[in-house]
């Protein structure tokens, strides 16, 4: 289980989220919506201890900030926007990192427990047939699942998404997402994800956290959400009315 209890954090001495509670339980994922700037990746940050915060963030029942680094990254694996530096690895070995959170040492050789987990979670991502490949050579929709496999490998309680889909053309979007699904049911895990398409939260998502200027609007089902009035004021348009009209244009 993940609580979040009255969480305050920011920058600079600057709160950006204000007073954030919410609970996710093991085997659901939660969505995290809302406009540019209103504070989606600094939730995620906070909940993986990169940002100071006040209030808590508890997982089964300890405070993350109590945890020391290998237990933490057993818990929480995130997976953040990618940017445009990286290592001149391969795949194989930047998968690899992931396996840190089980290592003995620094030096540490890879087990043959984590090489069937690394090459398992680089096939998951359908990149099995270029593993060796340097990922300086890669789409940026290759990198995205690369950095998806590394958060498999690490194999923690919860994953942190932010925007996984967003590099991904929509077959890979999908199948991101149902992978997702698959890893929480099969693992009883959770998944807590920033996605921006309204219609991938629909599909995905067990319950909605909407955030405005740094605070909770609407939180529960996406039925119930998604339908809020407070969608529209948000988005400064008839969310439902437009995607309705593209879906006509389909028929
Ligand atoms: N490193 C930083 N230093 C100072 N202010 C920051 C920093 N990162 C983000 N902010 C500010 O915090 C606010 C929330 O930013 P955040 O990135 O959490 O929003 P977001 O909802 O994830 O946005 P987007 O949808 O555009 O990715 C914004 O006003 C942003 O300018």
């Amino acid at each position: 289980m993940l609580e979040v209890k009255n969480l305050y954090s920011g920058y600079d001495g600057r709160d950006i989220l204000k007073d954030i509670s919410f609970k996710v339980k093991n085997g659901e994922n939660l969505c995290i919506v809302g406009p540019n700037g209103c504070g989606k990746s600094t939730l995620l940050k906070s909940i993986a201890n990169l940002l100071e915060h006040r209030g808590s963030v508890i997982i089964d029942g300890k405070e993350v900030s109590s945890m020391n680094k290998k237990s933490f990254a057993r818990k929480i694996g995130l997976m953040s926007q990618i940017t445009q530096i990286y290592f001149p690895y391969t795949i194989y070995d930047t998968v690899s990192l992931g396996r840190y959170a089980y290592s003995k040492g620094a030096l540490s050789k890879l087990s043959k427990e984590d090489d069937r987990i690394i090459l398992e979670s680089i096939e998951k991502v359908g990149l099995l047939d270029i593993k060796d490949k340097m990922i300086t050579e890669l789409s940026g929709g290759q990198i995205q699942r690369v950095f998806l496999a590394r958060v498999f490998a690490q194999d923690p309680d919860i994953i942190l998404l932010d925007e996984p889909t967003n590099h991904l053309d929509l077959k890979n979007q999908i199948d991101l997402l149902e992978n997702l699904k698959e890893w929480i049911s099969l693992n009883n895990k959770i998944v807590v994800g920033v996605l921006h398409d309204l219609n991938l939260v629909q599909y995905f998502a067990d319950n909605v956290l909407m955030l405005k200027d740094g605070q909770i609007v609407a939180y529960g089902n996406p039925q119930t959400v998604l339908n809020d009035p407070i969608l529209d004021d948000l988005y400064g348009i008839d969310i439902k009315g437009f995607m309705t009209e593209i879906l006509k244009k389909w028929e």
